[in-house]
């Protein structure tokens, strides 16, 4: 038996920390503080924070091929110059849609990244329903729209043959599945293999294991659940001391550890007493699986 245990490495105060993604070259943690603008990049071995803040909230961070990063930056795909602290557009989305920002990303196997929109919020989980969109570009900086009417566009991943695509709207409770054709990165055949449970909330971020069944990060719930994606059965609870977990990702040794962040906006101020580490990033071990390296950005 595995003894799970959970820390909180890094005490932030994120407001709303999203998008852990592990970066092996360096041994840090990436992840962004969407409103507050941020990229955040933890260095795990001298427990460093380094940060670079954009001019619009980021949504998502992921590696890029050849050195470097992407950001989803308000409704735009960014290329991420960690030196001088620069975004240069590399393509944008949504143009009609004054209120829109970008929300969750990833990068396929393929090295396609894949990101959706929103309607901002008015507070969490309240906003213009239907607003948003699912995109991904192309290592040629070109963009594919593969679906609208999205609520909260959130966790992403693929399967470990990369004949699935695992999505989530978040007002859905639904954890989706796709069919997916990697050579084209087109999706199709939606449905859903999970409904979240009443005290399970809102589905947020979610990531693949090295056996295949993903974890999904439940907003308001205080938890990351491990489910089953052919059987549609959850496998395992582990319970975190912040009500607000948003995301999840394997990192650290082997990938054998699993990061997740949390958010402290629309927290009351007893909630915030309660809760002193909200907003931090958490560290899980002793899960007894690991994960897969991230796919990095091929353009
Ligand atoms: O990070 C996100 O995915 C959204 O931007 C957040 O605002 C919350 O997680 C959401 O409200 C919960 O559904
Ligand atoms: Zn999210």
């Amino acid at each position: 038996m595995s003894s799970i245990k959970i820390e909180c490495v890094l005490r932030e105060n994120c407001r709303c920390g999203e998008s852990p993604v592990w970066e092996e070259a360096s041994s840090s943690l990436l992840f962004v503080d969407i409103p507050a603008k941020k990229v955040c990049r933890w260095d795990s071995l001298s427990k460093r924070m380094q940060q670079v803040t954009l001019d619009a909230p980021v949504s998502s961070v992921a590696l890029r091929q050849g050195g470097g990063y992407v950001a989803t930056v308000g409704t735009k795909f960014c290329a991420l110059n960690w030196e001088d602290h620069s975004a240069v557009a590399l393509a944008s989305v949504d143009e009609d849609k004054r209120n829109n920002r970008f929300n969750d990303g990833k990068v396929d196997p393929a090295g396609r990244y894949f990101a959706g929109t929103m309607a901002e919020e008015i507070a969490p989980a309240v906003l213009e329903r239907h607003q948003g969109s699912l995109y991904s570009l192309f290592p040629d900086h070109h963009v594919e729209k593969y679906f609208d009417q999205v609520d909260i566009s959130n966790g992403l991943d693929w399967s470990l043959d990369h004949k699935i695509f695992y999505y989530i709207d978040s007002l859905s409770y639904s954890v989706d599945a796709f069919d997916y054709d990697l050579q084209t990165g087109k999706i199709s055949n939606r449905r859903s293999i999970y409904k979240l449970e009443k005290e399970e909330q809102i589905p947020d971020g979610m990531c693949i294991d090295a056996e295949g069944k993903l974890w999904v990060a439940c907003y308001n719930g205080g938890r990351v659940i491990r489910l089953d994606p052919e059987t549609g059965k959850r496998l395992q609870t582990v319970k975190l001391p912040v009500v607000k977990t948003t995301s999840c990702c394997f990192g650290g040794k082997d990938y054998s550890e699993m990061y997740v962040t949390c958010a402290r906006d629309g927290m009351d101020p007893e909630g915030l007493l309660q809760q002193p580490e909200a907003g931090g990033i958490f560290k899980i071990t002793g899960l007894g699986v690991k994960g897969i390296p991230p796919y990095p950005y091929a353009g």
